[in-house]
């Protein structure tokens, strides 16, 4: 791959995972592994459920006995969270709650709304009246229904999403190996930006990359170490990105330096110019719409760089399509690139061949495009004007995902049909 040479997305995508370079294996707790990658399979220690228990609040009982207007003593009760095992000879109930563990002589658990008690409250004290009998096996949630104890609940690579951190608590997994979050360092270049709630002057525009950079890191479960700001000045930005090489972030240093802006072939294009001198870097001009000028390597003894281009919206589609997969894979994820669902165009837009287009969309199940197609399914509509996309940030903000087109297809016609990733929700 020549130094600024057109190279496809594919490739460029290729060459950064090529750079990465995978994070220690660390113990943590499972209730601190919110959103790590497990670097060793997670197993079940507990059989899930646990015990046998009662899928309803009722009675326990044995389901021979049970005959409509027959009678059953009432021995106790077991509520949930109780170690209690009572006997129950032929012809007796206990009362039972939800999650509790169903007595070893019980066979089926009989919901209270199917039982009279002989002085009309809800709950029979002492003798239980059946209305409507239950078979054997009723509302008896058995020991490893759901899963067995020793079953890998979550394989190695497999980011811990809430559910499935959920999952391993409740198999008693009390501590996994992950790989250590990448430590992310933000640098937002430009004269022209001034700071949130400033008041711009003729010239100036409010600082916007860092707050969608941070927010993204954020949605893919990581805190930046640092964000900072550089001017165009290539000396400041040379010693901002010297300083955050060296880890004087904090103690620890960073794992990836991830920069907008100043990478095009303008005079002020600092960020280029500060890079050009490390041999690890590489630019190259992708064939990708936007988002085509990229800049990324390994600094001389230090972090992995990748210098978006400072456009809004060219910043967010090269996160999408270039820096979540090498957080991802910086963590050993077996997958590292979301899902694609296929919907509907419901309006025509240019494309063009040669270049991967990636068109912000609003995606929805029964829009303006499903009147063209007989059932429902998923529609998209451009978010931002498809001739002018990269700095279209006011419309970007109200996509739902990204239309795909394919470098071979060019234009899109209404009621066609187009890959989207979605990521709006
Ligand atoms: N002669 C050429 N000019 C340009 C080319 C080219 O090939 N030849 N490519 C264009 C494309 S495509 C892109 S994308 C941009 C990339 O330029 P830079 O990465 O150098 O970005 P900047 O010039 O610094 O900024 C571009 C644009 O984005 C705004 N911006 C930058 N940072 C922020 C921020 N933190 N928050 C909000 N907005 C930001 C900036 O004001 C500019 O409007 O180059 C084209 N030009
Ligand atoms: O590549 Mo630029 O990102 O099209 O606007």
């Amino acid at each position: 791959m020549n130094d600024d040479g057109l190279v496809s997305a594919a490739a460029w995508g290729d060459w950064l995972r090529a750079q990465i370079a995978t994070t220690a294996v660390v113990e943590r707790a499972v209730t601190e592994a919110h959103g790590l990658v497990l670097a060793e399979d997670a197993v079940a220690r507990y059989d899930l459920p646990l015990w046998a228990n009662s899928a309803m609040d009722g009675y326990a009982v044995r389901a021979a006995d049970l005959g409509v207007g027959v009678s059953l003593r009432v021995l106790g009760e077991v509520p949930a969270g109780s170690g209690a095992d009572p006997e129950m000879p032929v012809g007796c109930a206990v009362r039972i709650m939800t999650g509790a563990a169903v007595p070893t002589d019980a066979d089926a658990v009989i919901p209270v709304e199917r039982t009279r008690s002989a002085d009309g409250e809800t709950w029979a004290r002492d003798t239980v009246q059946i209305l409507e009998p239950v078979a054997e096996g009723a509302n008896i949630r058995r020991p490893g229904e759901d899963t067995r104890a020793g079953t890998v609940l979550a394989a190695a690579g497999t980011r811990l999403t809430a559910a499935r951190q959920a999952a391993l608590a409740a198999a008693g997994v009390e501590r996994v190996r992950v790989h250590a979050a990448p430590r992310v360092a933000v640098v937002v270049t430009g004269s022209e930006l001034c700071a949130p709630g400033q008041v711009p002057q003729r010239g100036q525009i409010p600082e916007s990359n860092s707050v969608l950079i941070a927010g993204l890191l954020r949605e893919v479960g990581l805190e930046p170490v640092a964000v900072r700001h550089s001017r165009d000045d290539a000396a400041g930005a040379r010693a901002l990105l010297a300083e955050l090489a060296r880890g004087m972030v904090d103690s620890s240093g960073c794992d990836l330096i991830l920069t907008t802006g100043g990478i095009g072939p303008g005079t002020h294009d600092v960020v280029r110019i500060a890079l050009e001198s490390e041999p690890g870097v590489r630019g190259a001009h992708v064939a990708v719409r936007p988002g085509a000028p990229q800049r990324a390597g390994r600094l001389t003894d230090g972090p992995l760089v990748i210098a978006l281009p400072g456009n809004p919206v060219s910043a967010a589609v090269s996160f999408e399509l270039f820096v979540r997969p090498v957080l991802l894979g910086m963590q050993g994820a077996a997958r590292t690139e979301r899902p694609r669902v296929q919907a509907v165009a419901g309006a025509d837009w240019r494309g063009k061949v040669g270049r991967l287009q990636v068109l912000p969309v609003r995606v929805d199940d029964a829009g303006e495009a499903g009147r063209t197609v007989d059932a429902p399914q998923l529609c998209c509509v451009p978010a931002v004007n498809p001739r002018g996309v990269s700095h279209a940030v006011g419309g970007h903000g109200t996509a739902d995902g990204y239309a795909l087109v394919a470098e071979d297809r060019g234009d899109v016609r209404a009621g066609e049909t187009v890959p989207v990733i979605l990521v709006g929700s």
